[in-house]
């Protein structure tokens, strides 16, 4: 199981510092929540931004793009040094297309499903993909309150990737994660974890990522 914290939360003046402190508390992944002002209200950050981090860390960038047409920037981010870049199916009409495309710039790729949106909206990327984002809450601003009834779509994706040997993804769970939620989301299944203002708005973040980590640990099927 991954803990991916986001720096959404981080303090932005400070950012490669608030990256190593996550990497040295045990963080698995970095988690790069790009959005561009019209596919979500709010402006974050680019392949620009990606590219300073590179150098800063070890940890897998996790791109999760919520911007209109992902297609026009794969290049950009695997330039940038992104590892796994995930796609949401509402933001392009094309975005078969921009898996491949992932998957061709040597990336691992993702897709991305929105609260309002059905599975079966994205099954015929499932052989495609290495990782399923499940967003528990609604795009575009962190520290919101979890959505429970996203709970029923990481159980089903969890129950089709057993079933079907083509399926090699992983499930990440992203908004509203925190010592309580983390437990139900994993007991359903997920696999990777997203949090933001509940790591970076402590006190103490490494603490928080601990308290994380020890509460998915008897999930943990290694
Ligand atoms: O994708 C996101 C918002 O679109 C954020 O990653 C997510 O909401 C995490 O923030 P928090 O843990 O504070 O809910």
């Amino acid at each position: 199981m991954k803990i991916a914290p986001s720096i959404l939360s981080a303090d932005f003046a400070n950012l490669a510092h608030d990256v190593k402190l996550v990497e040295n508390a045990g963080a698995d992944y970095l988690h790069v929540d790009v959005m561009d002002g019209h596919f979500v209200p709010n402006i974050t950050f680019g392949p620009s931004v990606v590219a300073a981090l590179r150098p800063v860390t070890k940890l897998t960038l996790d791109c999760h793009l919520m911007i209109e047409h992902p297609e026009n920037y794969i290049k950009d981010f695997a330039q940038a040094g992104a590892d796994l870049l995930t796609i949401h199916v509402e933001s392009t009409p094309h975005y078969y297309r921009a898996i491949q495309m992932t998957k061709e710039a040597g990336l691992k790729a993702g897709v991305v499903v929105n609260p309002g949106t059905p599975l079966e909206l994205i099954k015929n990327v499932f052989p495609l993909v290495d990782q399923v984002l499940v967003m528990t809450v609604n795009p575009g601003f962190g520290g919101q309150k979890f959505l429970p009834d996203m709970l029923a779509k990481v159980k089903r994706l969890d129950q089709l990737r057993q079933t079907n040997d083509k399926y090699h993804f992983d499930i990440e769970v992203d908004g509203g994660i925190n010592a309580e939620t983390i437990k139900t989301c994993a007991a359903a299944g997920a696999d990777v974890f997203v949090a933001g203002s509940y790591i970076y708005e402590a006190a103490d973040p490494a603490a928080r990522l601990q308290t994380l980590k020890n509460n998915v640990a008897i999930y943990d099927a290694d």
